[in-house]
């Protein structure tokens, strides 16, 4: 059975070809001529000698040929020996594999701070060869640029910070944004992921630390996506922090200020977007680590006037909604069950509000996407934050969790109350799904995991989804041991897989958003759309269910290995050009307008797409002065 025709009706409705082959469609030749490959034309530089060197973007090091030394005056200034930059390549891994000597594994031990300053001083050096080593090895080094170890950087910024890399916005800035967003070099950005620092994973208020994250996100949107690196731009918007540790560091880099609130930050927020709209009309957004009562807000306020979305909220919610379906078919159960499973959710922040919509939404779509099925499907969740299960009696109620508040009466029946705790709605509700969003590092305890042992699902699935590592809500090795070898797990941190000594393994898979933010961007960017539709959110989060087999799931692999994010982003992005199709929003991008765009069949946009991912090779480099 391939994996396409595994699915349900309605996501394969989704994800049928868009297009009635006809004899105007251009034939493939003809779509490479329109999307040439920027990869071989020479890049016109307009600096010489030192500068080049100094500069990461352009930078080869030792790589540079003699022609090139002599026409960049670029002669004696580098070791005689030209190097191939497989050459260079091996000679940075001896060094940073010098450091596994000693190491332990795993990326919690303390050299992880060490390997991502290697790297961090390789990127600042050299560009197109950071991104050669980080696409090689994605697998040994994404939880080294990125979840967990970029939230251990984060807490260290002061002390690690170097050279600066992207921008701050602050509230000392008010009224010069307009001006200052031309002091960054690039006159076209595709990519900005901007984030205020006031959640930064698991970790709470970093403060303008929270740059690592920004940072690491546009790592993966090379990595995985191809955007150009010369094209992204990592935002830091600094109104103060209320982490007192930080307020009373000597050497905190940020203003010493409480975070300013209420409109003097929606005014900062909305001179931001201004000024980096009016100078990048197509750039696309990302927001990033917002504390939740801004996420949504700042979500609604600009997602119909800008290109742009909230990765905590939207991609993790296509993230989660992707695993969810892969659990049920991973107990040999066809998609259209999803419905009918019981799902306890930890944690109704800007994540968890994030997967209860989505998940709500595609339960209602595949019962009739009518009223009667949305009011259905919200009977599936049960809801627990900090005070406990959350019911109509809860007072001050969040009004974005209000929706998922249970009926007194249902949960009277059921023997819970408005706070009851995780252990009584796991062991009363014996769900199918138990999915953590909380930053507890441990919530499940081992009276949670022995409860869910009640659960009345062949496969029990446990989404320990919290950041870093040490706040996961378990363990694959906890999960296993009291759960047995069948239950499904996923966490959003990267754990080893678990040996159960007898030839069997247990699957631990990643549920991170980093499956699904870099392919939305991309074919968002691709497709020329001005806004990122729930729709094509949603045919991203159906791409990705889509992507495992069968086989793979029965396994217990709900989530590829980040070894193929690069294959299923170009997978994802071409999900969200035919969406933007179907829903008339593409705009075309450099060359290939809307109507072209709109005549291409999947494989070509996937051609397209692929055409259009860059990759780390040196261009050649033309000098000219003006
Ligand atoms: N895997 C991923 O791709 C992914 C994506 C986004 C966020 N996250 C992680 O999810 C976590 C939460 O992010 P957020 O933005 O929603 O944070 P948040 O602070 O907005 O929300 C946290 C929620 O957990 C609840 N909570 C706190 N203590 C609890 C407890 N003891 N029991 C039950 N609930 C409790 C809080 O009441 C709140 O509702 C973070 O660790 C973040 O790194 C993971
Ligand atoms: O950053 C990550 O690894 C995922 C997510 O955006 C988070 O905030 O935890
Ligand atoms: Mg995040």
């Amino acid at each position: 059975m391939t994996k396409w025709n595994s699915l349900s009706a309605s996501l394969m409705k989704r994800l049928k070809l868009h297009y009635q082959m006809s004899n105007s469609i251009p034939a493939l030749s003809q779509v490479r001529s329109f999307t040439t490959s920027e990869g071989h034309r020479p890049a016109i530089i307009h600096k010489r000698s030192l500068d080049i060197l100094h500069d990461p973007w352009f930078n080869k090091g030792t790589a540079f040929t003699m022609t090139e030394r002599d026409r960049l005056d670029l002669r004696g200034l580098l070791p005689p020996n030209v190097m191939s930059s497989e050459q260079q390549i091996e000679r940075f891994m001896v060094d940073l594999k010098r450091l596994e000597v000693q190491a332990r594994d795993g990326p919690s031990d303390p050299n992880a701070l060490a390997k991502w300053r290697i790297l961090n001083r390789l990127h600042d050096r050299n560009e197109t060869m950071y991104y050669k080593v980080l696409i090689a090895h994605i697998e040994e080094y994404a939880p080294i640029v990125y979840t967990p170890t970029v939230g251990l950087v984060c807490q260290n910024y002061s002390g690690l910070f170097r050279r600066p890399r992207g921008m701050y916005f602050s509230a000392e800035d008010r009224g010069e944004m307009m001006s200052m967003v031309y002091n960054w070099p690039a006159d076209q950005v595709d990519m900005i992921v901007v984030t205020d620092g006031s959640r930064i994973l698991g970790l709470g208020d970093l403060g303008v630390h929270g740059i690592g994250i920004a940072i690491g996100k546009l790592d993966l949107y090379v990595a995985a996506a191809g955007i150009n690196p010369q094209r992204v731009l990592p935002v830091m918007i600094d109104v103060g922090t209320n982490n007192e540790k930080l307020l009373k560091d000597p050497l905190y880099l940020g203003l010493q200020q409480n975070r300013l609130d209420g409109d003097e930050y929606l005014a900062i927020i909305d001179e931001f977007m201004e000024a980096v709209f009016t100078r990048w009309p197509h750039v696309i957004v990302q927001f990033e680590d917002f504390q939740s009562k801004w996420a949504f807000k700042l979500l609604q306020r600009y997602r119909n006037t800008y290109r742009m979305f909230n990765d905590d909220v939207q991609g993790t919610a296509g993230v989660a909604i992707a695993g969810l379906l892969g659990a049920v078919r991973a107990q040999g159960r066809p998609m259209i069950d999803f419905p009918k499973q019981k799902i306890v959710v930890a944690g109704a922040g800007s994540a968890g509000i994030g997967v209860l919509n989505a998940a709500r939404k595609t339960m209602a779509r595949m019962l009739g996407n009518n009223e009667s099925a949305f009011e259905a499907a919200r009977s599936q969740f049960w809801v627990v934050d900090a005070q406990g299960l959350i019911t109509e009696e809860r007072e001050n109620i969040d009004q974005d969790a209000s929706p998922f508040a249970r009926k007194v009466k249902e949960i009277n029946r059921q023997g819970l109350r408005e706070g009851a705790s995780l252990v009584e709605v796991v062991q009363q509700v014996k769900p199918d799904v138990l999915l953590g969003l909380s930053a507890v590092g441990g919530l499940f305890t081992k009276e949670v995991l022995e409860a869910l042992k009640g659960s009345t699902a062949t496969r029990p699935a446990i989404f320990a989804m919290s950041n870093p590592t040490t706040n996961a809500e378990c363990t694959p090795e906890q999960a296993f041991s009291i759960l047995g070898e069948n239950v499904i797990f996923a966490s959003g941190s990267p754990f080893k897989d678990v040996d159960f000594g007898n030839g069997h393994i247990g699957h631990c898979n990643q549920g991170n958003n980093m499956y699904l933010f870099p392919g939305i961007g991309l074919g968002t960017l691709l497709s020329g759309a001005p806004i990122v539709s729930d729709g094509m959110l949603q045919a991203a989060a159906e791409c990705l269910a889509a992507y495992m087999t069968e086989d793979e799931v029965h396994e217990g692999i709900i989530y590829p290995s980040i070894s193929s994010i690069r294959d299923i982003t170009k997978e994802i992005a071409a999900a969200v050009i035919m969406e933007a199709i179907e829903e008339d929003l593409v705009e075309g991008y450099r060359g290939v307008d809307a109507r072209e765009l709109q005549k291409f069949s999947k494989e070509q946009i996937l051609e397209f797409v692929k055409n259009n991912m860059w990759s780390p090779e040196y261009p050649t480099l033309v000098y000219n002065q003006d």
